[in-house]
């Protein structure tokens, strides 16, 4: 299966991370602030040049460029892979556009070990992407020790049950992915399931992939408080207009 696959060549990568990593000077920006303060539609644009599900889906370019059309596209905030073998990123594009922009980053990788938080910390980023299905029940540990480190987590979950772990984790920010990492299959009824229960519970609630059209922000207005997009943004030809699209759906 694809994700133990990734699971298992990051766990590999974490063996070869220094032992320590230099401070930020970066001051935290918060995600769920920005979120909930988007005047229009809280979109946060992520930048993922290929995927296991899709392959290429754009020619590598300078990061700057396109996170330079994501904002002045409208986006709240910007999500940054950086794993390097199934999804093409690099954890040194955080520090290449940190200074150029003023929206919180999220580091989505997949975190194994602590130490790589500390690493998302040295790279200046804001938040860090945690999946459920990843780290089961030491969920609860790393969304502690991400805050401890000033790192807001963005918890993501796929499942009730998943969903139900969330509520006692700690995480104020849900990211419901409409994806099953496991099957690649996309579904964005996933989100109208599970949301409400999320919402009851006062949590934040991002929904994450499979949006392509504003329309389908629009199905999803009442259920989330954002919309985390990457592939429809990253293979279109003009970036900034499709944010725009989804920015005002
Ligand atoms: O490209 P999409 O369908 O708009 O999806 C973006 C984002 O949700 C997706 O990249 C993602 C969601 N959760 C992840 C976990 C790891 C890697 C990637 C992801």
């Amino acid at each position: 299966m694809i994700l133990d696959d990734i699971v298992s060549c990051s766990h590999r990568r974490v063996s070869s991370l220094p032992d320590s990593f230099p401070s930020s000077t970066h001051v935290p920006i918060s995600l769920r602030e920005a979120i909930l303060q988007a005047r229009n539609n809280a979109v946060i644009a992520e930048l993922k040049f290929a995927s296991p599900s899709r392959g290429i889906i754009r020619e590598k370019q300078q990061p700057a460029d396109i996170s330079e059309d994501m904002i002045l596209g409208g986006c709240c905030a910007l999500s940054i892979l950086t794993e390097p073998d199934f999804f093409h990123g690099c954890p040194d594009t955080i520090p290449a556009i940190r200074n150029s922009v003023n929206v919180p980053i999220l580091r989505k990788d997949f975190i194994v070990n602590e130490h790589q938080l500390d690493e998302t910390k040295s790279l200046g980023a804001d938040a860090v992407l945690l999946i459920s299905s990843v780290l089961g029940n030491e969920t609860g540990h790393f969304v502690k020790e991400a805050q401890k480190r000033g790192l807001e987590p963005l918890l993501e979950v796929h499942t009730r049950k998943e969903a139900k772990q969330a509520m006692d984790s700690g995480a104020e920010v849900v990211g419901i992915n409409n994806r099953d990492l496991r099957t690649f299959r996309t579904d964005l009824s996933t989100t109208k399931n599970i949301a409400p229960m999320l919402k009851d519970a006062g949590l934040t609630v991002v929904s994450a992939s499979g949006m392509v059209w504003p329309c389908d922000i629009r199905s999803l207005h009442r259920y989330a408080d954002g919309f985390l997009i990457g592939s429809s943004i990253m293979s279109s030809n003009n970036p900034r207009k499709r944010v725009e699209g989804f920015v005002y759906a």
